[in-house]
Protein backbone atom coordinates (compact mmCIF):
# COMPACT_ATOMS: atom_id res chain seq x y z
CA UNK A 1 0.00 0.00 0.00
CA UNK A 2 1.37 3.26 -1.00
CA UNK A 3 2.40 5.99 1.44
CA UNK A 4 2.61 9.52 0.41
CA UNK A 5 3.87 12.62 1.76
CA UNK A 6 1.46 15.53 2.07
CA UNK A 7 2.46 18.82 2.52
CA UNK A 8 0.09 21.09 5.34
CA UNK A 9 -0.09 24.67 5.03
CA UNK A 10 1.39 26.18 7.92
CA UNK A 11 -0.09 27.24 10.62
CA UNK A 12 -0.97 30.56 10.59
CA UNK A 13 -3.29 30.16 7.63
CA UNK A 14 -3.34 33.46 5.60
CA UNK A 15 -0.77 36.02 6.85
CA UNK A 16 2.61 36.73 5.75
CA UNK A 17 4.46 34.80 8.55
CA UNK A 18 2.46 31.96 8.01
CA UNK A 19 2.58 31.25 4.30
CA UNK A 20 6.21 31.48 4.61
CA UNK A 21 7.08 29.27 7.36
CA UNK A 22 7.64 25.75 6.02
CA UNK A 23 4.80 23.38 6.21
CA UNK A 24 4.70 20.40 8.24
CA UNK A 25 5.01 17.12 6.24
CA UNK A 26 3.14 14.32 7.23
CA UNK A 27 3.11 10.76 5.72
CA UNK A 28 -0.24 9.65 4.81
CA UNK A 29 -2.08 6.29 3.11
CA UNK A 30 -5.10 6.35 1.30
CA UNK A 31 -8.22 5.45 2.89
CA UNK A 32 -10.25 2.33 1.85
CA UNK A 33 -13.19 4.58 0.72
CA UNK A 34 -11.26 6.44 -1.53
CA UNK A 35 -11.18 2.94 -3.41
CA UNK A 36 -9.31 2.71 -6.80
CA UNK A 37 -9.22 6.70 -6.78
CA UNK A 38 -5.47 7.52 -7.62
CA UNK A 39 -3.51 9.99 -5.81
CA UNK A 40 -0.85 12.13 -7.78
CA UNK A 41 1.18 14.71 -7.37
CA UNK A 42 -0.06 18.25 -6.69
CA UNK A 43 -2.95 17.04 -5.46
CA UNK A 44 -4.82 18.36 -2.52
CA UNK A 45 -6.42 15.66 -0.23
CA UNK A 46 -8.22 15.84 2.92
CA UNK A 47 -6.66 13.69 6.16
CA UNK A 48 -7.65 12.61 9.60
CA UNK A 49 -5.63 10.81 11.97
CA UNK A 50 -2.65 11.68 13.10
CA UNK A 51 -1.36 15.20 11.32
CA UNK A 52 1.41 15.89 13.45
CA UNK A 53 3.96 15.08 11.25
CA UNK A 54 5.99 13.12 13.74
CA UNK A 55 7.86 10.56 13.37
CA UNK A 56 6.20 7.22 12.96
CA UNK A 57 3.06 8.59 12.73
CA UNK A 58 0.18 7.67 9.83
CA UNK A 59 -2.44 10.15 9.13
CA UNK A 60 -4.96 8.68 6.44
CA UNK A 61 -6.08 10.64 3.01
CA UNK A 62 -10.07 10.49 2.76
CA UNK A 63 -10.88 12.78 -0.17
CA UNK A 64 -8.83 14.22 -3.11
CA UNK A 65 -10.25 17.63 -3.92
CA UNK A 66 -11.22 18.61 -7.28
CA UNK A 67 -8.29 19.58 -9.99
CA UNK A 68 -7.93 22.57 -11.66
CA UNK A 69 -5.58 20.35 -14.19
CA UNK A 70 -4.05 17.59 -14.60
CA UNK A 71 -0.48 16.37 -17.01
CA UNK A 72 -1.00 13.54 -18.02
CA UNK A 73 1.17 11.22 -20.66
CA UNK A 74 0.46 7.61 -22.37
CA UNK A 75 2.95 4.45 -22.30
CA UNK A 76 3.83 5.23 -25.75
CA UNK A 77 1.76 7.08 -28.57
CA UNK A 78 -0.27 3.57 -29.50
CA UNK A 79 -1.66 3.64 -26.33
CA UNK A 80 -4.74 5.63 -25.91
CA UNK A 81 -4.99 5.13 -21.75
CA UNK A 82 -3.87 7.90 -20.26
CA UNK A 83 -1.67 8.07 -17.33
CA UNK A 84 -2.05 11.04 -14.57
CA UNK A 85 1.17 12.77 -14.19
CA UNK A 86 0.87 15.77 -11.87
CA UNK A 87 -2.86 17.48 -10.75
CA UNK A 88 -2.91 21.40 -10.15
CA UNK A 89 0.16 22.57 -12.19
CA UNK A 90 -0.26 25.48 -13.06
CA UNK A 91 2.53 25.84 -15.55
CA UNK A 92 5.11 23.42 -17.55
CA UNK A 93 9.54 24.42 -17.73
CA UNK A 94 10.62 22.95 -20.28
CA UNK A 95 14.26 22.91 -19.57
CA UNK A 96 16.56 22.84 -22.84
CA UNK A 97 20.01 23.44 -22.85
CA UNK A 98 21.29 25.56 -25.77
CA UNK A 99 24.49 23.19 -26.26
CA UNK A 100 25.67 19.90 -24.48
CA UNK A 101 23.08 18.33 -25.16
CA UNK A 102 21.95 20.20 -28.01
CA UNK A 103 18.21 21.19 -27.97
CA UNK A 104 15.52 18.20 -29.38
CA UNK A 105 12.62 20.72 -30.65
CA UNK A 106 10.39 17.78 -31.38
CA UNK A 107 10.69 16.70 -27.81
CA UNK A 108 9.96 20.58 -27.02
CA UNK A 109 7.01 20.10 -29.64
CA UNK A 110 5.79 17.02 -27.65
CA UNK A 111 5.70 18.68 -24.59
CA UNK A 112 4.28 21.73 -25.69
CA UNK A 113 1.06 19.54 -27.14
CA UNK A 114 1.12 17.83 -23.23
CA UNK A 115 0.30 21.40 -21.77
CA UNK A 116 -1.98 22.61 -24.33
CA UNK A 117 -3.79 19.37 -23.79
CA UNK A 118 -3.60 20.10 -20.34
CA UNK A 119 -4.91 23.65 -20.60
CA UNK A 120 -1.30 24.55 -18.51
CA UNK A 121 0.91 27.21 -19.57
CA UNK A 122 4.41 26.60 -20.99
CA UNK A 123 7.64 28.34 -20.70
CA UNK A 124 11.04 27.61 -22.70
CA UNK A 125 13.51 27.13 -20.12
CA UNK A 126 17.16 27.81 -22.18
CA UNK A 127 20.07 26.64 -20.26
CA UNK A 128 23.86 26.98 -20.94
CA UNK A 129 23.73 29.93 -22.77
CA UNK A 130 27.49 30.59 -22.19
CA UNK A 131 27.72 27.95 -24.74
CA UNK A 132 25.17 28.88 -27.86
CA UNK A 133 23.32 31.37 -28.62
CA UNK A 134 19.26 31.07 -27.75
CA UNK A 135 18.51 33.43 -31.37
CA UNK A 136 17.92 30.24 -33.56
CA UNK A 137 15.52 28.20 -31.26
CA UNK A 138 13.46 31.19 -30.06
CA UNK A 139 12.75 32.16 -33.70
CA UNK A 140 11.99 28.34 -34.25
CA UNK A 141 8.91 29.06 -31.75
CA UNK A 142 7.90 32.37 -31.90
CA UNK A 143 4.94 32.03 -33.79
CA UNK A 144 3.87 29.32 -30.75
CA UNK A 145 3.79 32.81 -28.66
CA UNK A 146 5.39 30.81 -25.73
CA UNK A 147 7.15 32.51 -23.42
CA UNK A 148 10.89 31.62 -23.13
CA UNK A 149 13.89 32.52 -20.67
CA UNK A 150 17.61 31.89 -20.86
CA UNK A 151 19.67 31.96 -18.11
CA UNK A 152 23.31 29.93 -16.96
CA UNK A 153 25.22 28.75 -14.85
CA UNK A 154 25.84 31.30 -12.15
CA UNK A 155 24.02 33.83 -13.83
CA UNK A 156 20.66 35.97 -12.43
CA UNK A 157 17.69 34.19 -11.84
CA UNK A 158 15.36 36.41 -10.82
CA UNK A 159 12.89 36.50 -14.07
CA UNK A 160 12.46 32.75 -13.61
CA UNK A 161 11.85 33.26 -9.92
CA UNK A 162 9.42 35.59 -10.58
CA UNK A 163 7.73 33.10 -12.51
CA UNK A 164 7.64 30.08 -10.42
CA UNK A 165 6.74 32.30 -7.39
CA UNK A 166 3.58 31.22 -5.65
CA UNK A 167 2.84 28.48 -8.15
CA UNK A 168 3.03 24.80 -9.27
CA UNK A 169 5.06 24.30 -11.66
CA UNK A 170 6.56 21.04 -13.61
CA UNK A 171 10.17 20.71 -14.48
CA UNK A 172 11.00 18.77 -16.90
CA UNK A 173 14.22 18.28 -19.22
CA UNK A 174 16.72 15.14 -20.29
CA UNK A 175 19.39 14.31 -18.56
CA UNK A 176 21.76 16.99 -19.05
CA UNK A 177 20.23 19.81 -19.58
CA UNK A 178 21.27 21.19 -16.49
CA UNK A 179 17.94 20.46 -14.88
CA UNK A 180 19.35 19.93 -11.16
CA UNK A 181 21.78 22.98 -11.44
CA UNK A 182 18.75 25.29 -11.46
CA UNK A 183 17.01 23.47 -9.00
CA UNK A 184 19.70 23.73 -6.64
CA UNK A 185 19.81 27.44 -7.23
CA UNK A 186 16.09 28.00 -6.95
CA UNK A 187 15.67 26.11 -3.81
CA UNK A 188 18.77 26.04 -1.24
CA UNK A 189 18.51 23.28 1.06
CA UNK A 190 16.76 21.18 -1.41
CA UNK A 191 17.72 18.09 0.16
CA UNK A 192 15.81 19.17 3.30
CA UNK A 193 12.79 20.52 1.98
CA UNK A 194 12.33 17.49 -0.38
CA UNK A 195 8.64 16.01 -0.75
CA UNK A 196 8.63 12.70 -2.43
CA UNK A 197 5.99 11.25 -2.85
CA UNK A 198 4.63 8.06 -4.91
CA UNK A 199 2.47 8.49 -7.57
CA UNK A 200 -0.31 5.78 -6.99
CA UNK A 201 -2.57 5.35 -10.42
CA UNK A 202 -5.31 3.27 -11.36
CA UNK A 203 -5.99 -0.11 -9.14
CA UNK A 204 -3.42 1.79 -5.77
CA UNK A 205 -0.78 0.10 -8.15
CA UNK A 206 2.41 2.02 -8.39
CA UNK A 207 4.13 3.09 -11.54
CA UNK A 208 7.47 3.52 -12.00
CA UNK A 209 7.46 7.31 -11.72
CA UNK A 210 8.25 9.14 -8.81
CA UNK A 211 7.99 13.22 -8.80
CA UNK A 212 9.56 15.27 -6.00
CA UNK A 213 8.00 17.97 -4.52
CA UNK A 214 10.13 20.84 -3.78
CA UNK A 215 9.07 24.13 -1.88
CA UNK A 216 10.42 27.81 -3.04
CA UNK A 217 11.20 30.00 -0.69
CA UNK A 218 9.26 32.87 -2.16
CA UNK A 219 6.36 30.32 -2.14
CA UNK A 220 5.12 27.87 -4.59
CA UNK A 221 6.16 24.46 -5.62
CA UNK A 222 8.75 23.12 -8.07
CA UNK A 223 7.60 19.66 -9.16
CA UNK A 224 10.56 17.58 -10.63
CA UNK A 225 9.71 14.63 -12.56
CA UNK A 226 12.75 12.51 -13.09
CA UNK A 227 11.08 9.71 -13.50
CA UNK A 228 9.42 10.65 -16.93
CA UNK A 229 11.80 10.70 -19.90
CA UNK A 230 9.25 10.52 -22.45
CA UNK A 231 5.68 12.02 -23.10
CA UNK A 232 3.46 9.32 -24.50
CA UNK A 233 0.78 11.33 -26.70
CA UNK A 234 -1.70 8.68 -27.85
CA UNK A 235 -4.27 10.14 -25.32
CA UNK A 236 -4.22 13.24 -27.00
CA UNK A 237 -6.69 14.57 -29.02
CA UNK A 238 -6.40 16.76 -32.39
CA UNK A 239 -9.10 18.98 -30.97
CA UNK A 240 -7.26 19.51 -27.65
CA UNK A 241 -4.42 21.16 -30.06
CA UNK A 242 -6.50 23.03 -31.78
CA UNK A 243 -8.29 24.90 -29.51
CA UNK A 244 -4.93 26.63 -28.43
CA UNK A 245 -4.95 28.05 -32.00
CA UNK A 246 -7.81 30.21 -31.40
CA UNK A 247 -7.09 32.16 -34.74
CA UNK A 248 -7.05 28.96 -36.82
CA UNK A 249 -9.73 26.99 -34.62
CA UNK A 250 -12.97 28.79 -36.44
CA UNK A 251 -11.54 27.79 -39.85
CA UNK A 252 -11.64 24.57 -39.18
CA UNK A 253 -15.67 23.86 -39.04
CA UNK A 254 -14.94 24.04 -42.71
CA UNK A 255 -12.78 21.20 -42.72
CA UNK A 256 -13.92 17.73 -43.81
CA UNK A 257 -15.34 15.48 -41.24
CA UNK A 258 -12.11 14.04 -38.65
CA UNK A 259 -9.48 16.16 -40.90
CA UNK A 260 -6.53 15.68 -39.48
CA UNK A 261 -5.43 19.50 -40.71
CA UNK A 262 -2.11 17.78 -42.40
CA UNK A 263 -4.54 16.38 -45.84
CA UNK A 264 -5.01 18.08 -49.31
CA UNK A 265 -8.40 18.34 -48.42
CA UNK A 266 -7.51 20.72 -45.18
CA UNK A 267 -9.47 24.07 -45.04
CA UNK A 268 -6.95 25.93 -43.33
CA UNK A 269 -4.50 25.92 -46.35
CA UNK A 270 -7.45 28.07 -47.84
CA UNK A 271 -7.85 30.28 -44.53
CA UNK A 272 -4.60 31.15 -44.29
CA UNK A 273 -3.82 31.70 -48.32
CA UNK A 274 -6.80 34.13 -48.15
CA UNK A 275 -4.85 35.94 -46.02
CA UNK A 276 -6.86 35.39 -42.16
CA UNK A 277 -4.19 33.76 -40.47
CA UNK A 278 -0.40 33.79 -40.60
CA UNK A 279 1.04 30.66 -42.27
CA UNK A 280 3.57 30.01 -39.58
CA UNK A 281 1.03 29.42 -37.15
CA UNK A 282 -0.76 27.02 -39.36
CA UNK A 283 2.86 25.84 -39.75
CA UNK A 284 3.31 25.13 -35.90
CA UNK A 285 0.29 23.88 -35.34
CA UNK A 286 1.17 20.75 -37.89
CA UNK A 287 4.17 20.78 -36.70
CA UNK A 288 2.68 19.83 -33.47
CA UNK A 289 0.26 17.74 -34.58
CA UNK A 290 3.01 15.67 -36.42
CA UNK A 291 4.87 15.60 -33.29
CA UNK A 292 2.47 13.45 -31.95
CA UNK A 293 3.18 11.05 -33.93
CA UNK A 294 5.95 7.93 -34.04
CA UNK A 295 8.76 7.09 -31.96
CA UNK A 296 8.03 9.59 -28.40
CA UNK A 297 11.85 9.75 -27.35
CA UNK A 298 13.88 11.16 -30.17
N1 LIG B 1 28.56 25.38 -19.46
C1 LIG B 1 27.52 25.18 -18.65
N2 LIG B 1 27.39 24.02 -18.00
C2 LIG B 1 26.32 23.85 -17.21
C3 LIG B 1 25.35 24.85 -17.02
N3 LIG B 1 24.40 24.39 -16.20
C4 LIG B 1 24.76 23.14 -15.86
N4 LIG B 1 25.92 22.81 -16.46
C5 LIG B 1 26.68 21.54 -16.36
O1 LIG B 1 25.98 20.53 -17.09
C6 LIG B 1 26.13 19.28 -16.44
C7 LIG B 1 24.76 18.68 -16.16
O2 LIG B 1 24.09 19.51 -15.23
P1 LIG B 1 22.97 18.95 -14.23
O3 LIG B 1 22.44 20.10 -13.48
O4 LIG B 1 23.47 17.80 -13.47
O5 LIG B 1 21.93 18.43 -15.31
P2 LIG B 1 20.59 17.61 -15.10
O6 LIG B 1 19.69 18.10 -16.16
O7 LIG B 1 20.12 17.68 -13.73
O8 LIG B 1 21.05 16.17 -15.46
P3 LIG B 1 20.68 14.81 -14.69
O9 LIG B 1 21.17 14.99 -13.30
O10 LIG B 1 21.43 13.77 -15.48
O11 LIG B 1 19.21 14.68 -14.81
C8 LIG B 1 26.92 19.54 -15.17
O12 LIG B 1 28.26 19.24 -15.42
C9 LIG B 1 26.73 21.02 -14.94
O13 LIG B 1 27.80 21.60 -14.24
C10 LIG B 1 25.52 26.10 -17.73
O14 LIG B 1 24.72 27.03 -17.65
N5 LIG B 1 26.61 26.19 -18.52
ZN1 LIG C 1 -8.35 20.57 -41.44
Amino acid sequence: MGRDEVALPSSGGGGRRGRDAEPVLVVAMKARELGRKGIVVGDRVALVGDVSGQPDTLARIVRVEERTSMLRRSADDNDEVERPVVANAHQLVIVTALADPPPRPRMIDRLLVAAFDADIESLLCLTKSDLAPADELVAFYAPLGVPYLVVSKGGPLDELRERLTGRISVLVGHSGVGKSTLVNALVPNAGRAVSHVNAVTGRGRHTSTSAVALRLPEGGWIIDTPGVRSFGLGHVAVENVLVAFPDLNEAAVACPKGCTHLGDDCALDRFVAEGHADPARLESLRRLLTSREGSDDD
